[in-house]
């Protein structure tokens, strides 16, 4: 379900990251290390957990991309979050946003509103989420999405529009648009959203795919593509989220570029 979109360019892209291993910076929470560390190394790119003020924006300097991820936050990492945020801008390399429960706190909206000063290149949220910042409103009851996906796509297209970023949408049903083009990403396996930070650990792997595409919203429909297929492929021997897990690793590692065709289709 496309407009406009070379899915030849996706393809070209999830090479292109096998070619040159990005290195992804990620200043995220403390539930997502583990996992988004470990799906970046799966998926052919390089993860550092570089969070600290004293070096966030050093580590810009060198990263192929970076993300910022609120979901633990406290002052001493949002140092760390605009250091590393005002680097990559100023490097014009891609940086993803994950507003994790922005609706949830006045001081989780407080930062995301300056971080946003930065100009993300992408933003990549659940539903509840993206509504809660285009709407600047709280809403939702924390981390998890009490919103559909396909029923934010016009807020969705919106909000890309006014910041100049690509938003995705993840869900049942991805949205990745940057206000003009818009891709729906069907796959995946419902218990996916049953992996903690699973979301987190799609928005690096954006950041990853970002580095190594033609332009942010190739890449972040490369990256919501590959989980597509790797969560389908996985749901096939997964008994239940637990084991649904390390069988997405597995699955993002032997995925093939042209795997990619099944999920994004004309
Ligand atoms: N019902 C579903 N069926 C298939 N895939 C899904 C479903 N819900 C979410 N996903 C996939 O799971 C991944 C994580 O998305 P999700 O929307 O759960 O993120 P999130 O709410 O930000 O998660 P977290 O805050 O735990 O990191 C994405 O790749 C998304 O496409
Ligand atoms: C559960 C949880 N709480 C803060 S961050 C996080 C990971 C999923 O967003
Ligand atoms: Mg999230």
């Amino acid at each position: 379900m496309t407009s406009d979109l070379s899915v030849d360019a996706v393809v070209d892209t999830a090479r292109v990251v096998r070619q040159r291993t990005p290195l992804v910076q990620c200043i995220t929470n403390y539930v997502s290390m583990d996992v988004a560390a470990n799906l970046l190394n799966a998926a052919h790119a390089s993860p550092a957990m570089v969070h600290d003020v004293n070096e966030a924006a050093e580590m810009a300097t060198i990263a192929s991309a970076v993300t910022v991820n609120i979901g633990t936050l406290s002052p001493p990492w949002v140092e760390g979050m605009h250091a590393a945020a005002s680097t990559a801008h100023d490097r014009g390399i891609p940086w993803v946003l994950d507003p994790v429960a922005v609706g949830a706190t006045a001081y989780r909206r407080e930062t995301v509103t300056a971080l946003l000063a930065h100009r993300p290149t992408v933003i990549r949220a659940n539903a509840s989420e993206i509504l809660a910042i285009a709407t600047s409103q709280g809403a939702g009851r924390g981390v998890d999405s009490t919103d559909d996906s396909i029923a934010i796509r016009h807020e969705a297209e919106k909000l890309a529009e006014a910041l100049g970023s690509v938003v995705v949408v993840s869900g049942a049903t991805d949205v990745v648009t940057d206000g003009e083009r818009t891709v729906l990403v069907e796959g995946g396996d419902p218990r996916m959203p049953l992996i903690s930070a699973l979301g987190c650990a799609a928005s690096a792997l954006v950041a990853a795919t970002c580095a190594c595409a033609p332009d942010p919203w190739v890449g972040a429909v490369t990256a919501m593509a590959a989980l597509a297929d790797a969560g389908e492929v996985a749901g096939r021997s997964a008994s239940g989220p637990g084991t649904l897990r390390p069988a997405l690793l597995d699955a993002l590692y032997l995925q093939q570029p042209d795997d990619l065709r099944k999920v994004v289709r004309r």
